[in-house]
């Protein structure tokens, strides 16, 4: 692979297996709750790539030990806890872009005090977080921007919470509700804390995978509806011994897409009917685009039905995979509408706006809109050179453009910077070749 670009020629047919690497969500949560826990925990499968490289590091900066063992079948990371004590009381931590190790960590580090700086990539510095500081600040912790007000970099001192009652925006990022979760019984020592969601809450999905994980270290959340949580005195994160991570749900999507677009039988192995990531829903988007789905309980297959119909509805529960969406909507019999996305614009790059100058680069009608994008597929789908912008979702996302559907003619796709799949899946390329005949 050329380190600057990869030049994918056009593949007529996709079938074959693909065995996930595990999810980025549930692998950065265990890795903490592991840390604040009692007792050691063994975790099976943990997904290898830049974003749990940044939480591993800053976990080993802030003194907890973990350590590596590969097996015959895997690997297993076998993590220390310090039951909500950490060993360093100052560190300077590098969180790289990922938001599951940054906004969590923020508020564990708030509650629990001392002399931290946390940064990241410049696009990281561009991403909110305002709202999990205010949260948190209105309770007594001490957080202070050195930088422009409401973005990281962040520098934390020593702070005391007082409040029993807390309350956090849900519209910008469902992250910061997922982080005073996870840091709630660090603070519900003496008494009970409440957790109150302020506005519409997105990404529903994503607060059922913390609260699962919270549940499986011993921790019991208390929940009304999606406007308040309550977490109950005294409770101590448990190690549950060995806990196992799942394939990734967002990462099966390109498979999936693929399958849909171009034959297939594809088959994803990792998730299935168990799952308890919410975006194995984007299964049922592509049965609603007229796809074939089978699934077990730990694989999920597509396999194409001819030509997509276009799919106009609603993506706030799965933004992740809905990108995936927008681009398998160039092979569809017609204009598709992704409703509700608004936080597409403060991910790893703004991905309303990305989306349609690159969608647009291979023919498509796109219009965009502060919270939706609506694409109409070109009669041919015209090769060129896609930007990714530092976003490893435009990377795999876009490879699905080299598949020879019902209107796509020849000629190969170069995709710029593919490296950038290191976020959550380094060996994406080599997967998708794997199942390209
Ligand atoms: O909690 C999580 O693991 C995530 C939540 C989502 O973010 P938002 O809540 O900001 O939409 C998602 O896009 C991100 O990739 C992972
Ligand atoms: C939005 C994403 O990442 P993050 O966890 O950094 O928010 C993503 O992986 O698509």
């Amino acid at each position: 692979m050329n380190h600057e670009y990869i030049d994918l020629p056009t593949v007529a047919h996709v079938e074959g297996a693909v065995r996930l690497p595990g999810s980025k969500s549930i692998s950065n949560r265990i890795l903490l709750l592991s840390a604040l826990s009692q007792g050691d925990v063994a975790i099976v499968d943990l997904l290898a790539s830049d974003d749990t490289a940044v939480m591993l590091a800053a976990l080993r900066s802030l003194g907890v030990q973990w350590t590596e063992e590969k097996t015959a079948t895997g690997t297993i990371h076998h993590v220390k806890g310090v039951a909500g004590v950490l060993p360093n009381k100052s560190a300077d931590l590098f969180m790289g872009n990922a938001g599951t190790a940054i906004r969590p960590l923020t508020a564990a580090l708030a509650v629990i005090g001392g002399d931290y700086t946390l940064h990241g990539v410049p696009r990281m510095h561009e991403r909110p977080i305002g709202d999990l500081v205010d949260a948190l600040n209105a309770a007594g912790t001490n957080v202070e921007y050195t930088g422009n007000p409401g973005f990281p970099p962040l520098h934390i001192k020593q702070g005391k919470i007082h409040a029993q009652r807390l309350s956090v925006r849900g519209d910008v990022s469902s992250q910061f509700l997922t982080a005073l979760l996870m840091v709630a019984p660090l603070m519900a020592r003496e008494h009970a804390i409440t957790i109150d969601v302020i506005g519409e809450l997105i990404s529903k999905p994503y607060i059922e995978i913390t609260l699962n994980l919270i549940r499986r270290f011993g921790v019991t959340v208390e929940q009304n509806g999606w406007e308040s949580f309550t977490i109950e005195p005294g409770q101590v994160y448990q190690s549950p011994g060995t806990i196992h991570v799942e394939g990734d749900a967002s990462s099966a999507s390109y498979f999936l897409a693929a399958g849909a677009i171009a034959g297939g039988p594809v088959r994803v192995e990792g998730v299935g009917k168990d799952s308890i990531q919410g975006d194995v829903r984007f299964a049922a988007a592509l049965e609603q685009m007229g796809v074939q789905i089978t699934m077990g309980d730990n694989w999920i297959e597509a396999k194409s039905n001819g030509v997509l119909k276009a799919i106009d509805a609603d993506f706030n529960h799965i933004p992740d995979a809905a990108m995936t969406i927008a681009v398998a909507a160039l092979y569809a019999d017609g204009t598709s509408t992704l409703r509700n996305i608004a936080s597409w614009r403060v991910k790893e790059t703004d991905r309303i706006a990305a989306m349609a100058t690159e969608l647009r680069k291979v023919g498509a009608i796109v219009e965009e809109g502060s919270d939706y994008i609506k694409v109409t597929p070109p009669a041919v789908i015209t090769p060129a050179t896609i930007d990714t912008y530092d976003d490893h979702r435009m990377a795999m996302c876009f490879s699905l453009v080299s598949l020879d559907g019902a209107a796509r003619k020849g000629n190969v796709m170069r995709i710029n910077d593919p490296k950038c799949v290191g976020k959550t899946f380094p060996e994406y390329f080599a997967a998708f070749a794997a199942i390209a005949k």
